[in-house]
């Protein structure tokens, strides 16, 4: 059974469990100093359901998986598992009773090898005991092919994976516990879209076998296509539960911020197509990840990359920002060379770059919310190097009211506020500090629909300022959305640029797997593609 889905109808405040119900959490409150992440909110997921739950940055919905999976301990509220009520005493605990967790920050030692770190705890043991590498590594061969996964070797570091691939690694993690009831928290978050269809392909088949799943992701499509019913959480409380089919993604947005928004792109800015570039490659090269890339950016442009997962679209951005040795080529910038040789000439060449892994590239947890944003611009806010509070802290409410962050107070660490928004102090970090050119990596992954318009309204913000946007995107629709071109990349070369009405989806995805470029075409390609 599920609730109305009318968020104003009192009915809608409660979700009942239904005979088959797996999981069931009753009036669950919980509050962090004056932030209630929680307040007698209501969730309940039957014995083989694909559940998705979602809600804006901040909604409480990692709140609920930490206390769903013994991380955190709730204030009020039971949780029963299979009619029983349970209390987990931590993570390990709620693994003994069927809960898996894949959490929203990656979890794997990076030193250790693919197999070691999904068996880990629970390695298979040789004849005497010991820990035996061959059948760790067949065991973990198994699982990987039952998911059709071919190109990660068990034996690999995770320190040499790509992040799409850790995240795969952490997902084996949790199934290699057999669960019963599977939690993804972003699970996907980092996945491109062919990865994505084989887990959807594997978390159907426990599906049938009767595991429960619950998902989190801001990827409305993606959710979709996949879940039997969504709970929609807003400011800490159970809004509704719905059949995936009940409601438009209008609605569930409505349900979601509480106020209807139209997703829509900002126009683009008018570039003036004789101006000299503002940056311009020429035979740009790093390693063997990048190869020969030609390129320019025109003041007020957004030049998109696209193609397949990993055909050197990141791989460009970070080489552009200075993080691989071994570059060749030219860079310059406003007609000069510029240095790209590390982070520290490519921001003083005024490259930004706001990176792919936010927690670990992007921000200093531990350090305040105030902290982090000032970073950057420490310097700029005072003379001589001395920062006036005043001025950092009107500073710093700016930015946080332009990027909508919500924390309870700028001084808290950046590690307690939820992940959507610990990504807005990231971008609000690099805003002011003067760079011309931009680098995004795939900026709204894991953010809110609401927060997504506002990023939109950001990047062209910024073109009408004057400077150029490189942005990597795996969502397509933003692609065509804020780009004036979209350099489609394969096998770390530039294969095709689209350009003004040429960039379509057809086009994008026919241009990336390298067959039918032209307008038309793509369709069928679309098609076999599906
Ligand atoms: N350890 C903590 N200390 C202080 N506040 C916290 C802590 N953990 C969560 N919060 C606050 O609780 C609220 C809910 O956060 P939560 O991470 O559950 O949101 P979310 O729905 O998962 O968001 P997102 O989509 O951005 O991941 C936020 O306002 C967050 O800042």
């Amino acid at each position: 059974m599920s609730s109305h889905p009318d968020p104003t109808s009192p009915s809608a405040s409660r979700a009942s469990a239904g005979e088959g119900t797996l999981l069931e959490a009753r009036g669950i409150s919980k509050s962090f100093g004056g932030v209630h992440a929680l307040e007698d909110a209501d969730f309940s997921c039957e014995a083989g359901e694909i559940h998705a739950l979602l809600g804006a940055n901040g909604a409480g919905k990692s709140t609920l998986v930490k206390v769903l999976s013994g991380v955190q301990r709730a204030d009020a509220g039971t949780i029963a598992l299979g009619g029983e009520t349970v209390s987990f005493a931590g993570p390990a605990d709620a693994a003994r009773h069927g809960v898996a967790t894949v959490f929203q920050e990656l979890s794997l030692f990076p030193h250790l090898t693919v197999a070691e770190n999904i068996l880990i705890g629970h390695q298979p043991t040789g004849f005497l005991g010991q820990i035996s590498q061959r059948r760790m590594r067949a065991e973990v061969r198994g699982l990987f092919d039952s998911l059709g996964v071919d190109h990660i070797a068990p034996g690999a570091h995770v320190s040499d994976l790509s992040l799409a691939d850790r995240q795969l690694v952490e997902i084996f993690k949790a199934l290699s516990k057999k669960p019963k009831l599977l939690i993804l928290d972003e699970g996907t978050s980092a996945l491109g879209r062919k990865e994505v269809q084989r887990l959807f392909d594997l978390l159907r088949k426990l599906k049938a076998g009767g595991t429960s799943v619950i998902f989190i992701s801001h990827r409305m499509s993606e959710i979709r296509e996949f879940v039997d019913r969504m709970t929609i959480f807003r400011n800490g409380r159970h809004v509704a539960t719905v059949k995936a089919a009940e409601a438009s993604d209008g609605e569930i947005v409505e349900m979601m911020l509480g106020q209807r928004v139209e997703r829509s792109f900002p126009e683009k800015t008018a570039v003036e197509t004789n101006a000299p570039p503002l940056l311009e490659l020429s035979g740009f090269s790093a390693g063997s990840g990048l190869h020969d890339i030609s390129l320019s950016l025109r003041r007020g442009e957004v030049l998109g990359l696209a193609g397949l997962e990993g055909q050197g679209q990141g791989t460009l951005l970070l080489a552009l920002f200075g993080a691989y040795r071994g570059i060749g080529g030219e860079v310059t910038i406003a007609g000069k060379p510029a240095k790209v040789a590390s982070p520290w000439d490519a921001k003083a060449s005024g490259i930004a770059l706001i990176p792919e892994d936010r927690k670990t590239e992007g921000l200093v947890l531990p350090m305040s919310v105030r902290e982090n944003i000032t970073f950057s611009v420490l310097g700029r806010l005072g003379r001589f190097g001395f920062v006036s509070p005043a001025k950092e802290k009107a500073f710093v409410a700016r930015m946080m009211e332009r990027l909508a962050v919500k924390a309870a107070s700028m001084e808290l660490p950046a590690r307690s506020l939820s992940g959507g928004n610990q990504q807005k102090l990231v971008l609000a970090k690099w805003l002011e500090t003067g760079a011309d050119v931009f680098l995004f990596y795939d900026p709204t992954r894991g953010i809110d629909v609401g927060t997504k318009q506002a990023f939109y309204e950001l990047i062209v913000g910024l073109t009408r300022e004057g400077k150029g946007v490189i942005l990597y995107s795996t969502e397509t629709s933003e692609l065509i959305g804020l780009c004036h071109r979209v350099a489609v990349m394969d096998d770390g070369r530039i294969a095709l640029t689209l350009q003004g009405d040429d960039i379509t989806e057809q086009d994008i995805l026919a241009a990336s797997l390298g067959v039918g470029r032209g307008r038309g075409e793509g369709a069928a390609v679309m098609e076999a593609a599906q």
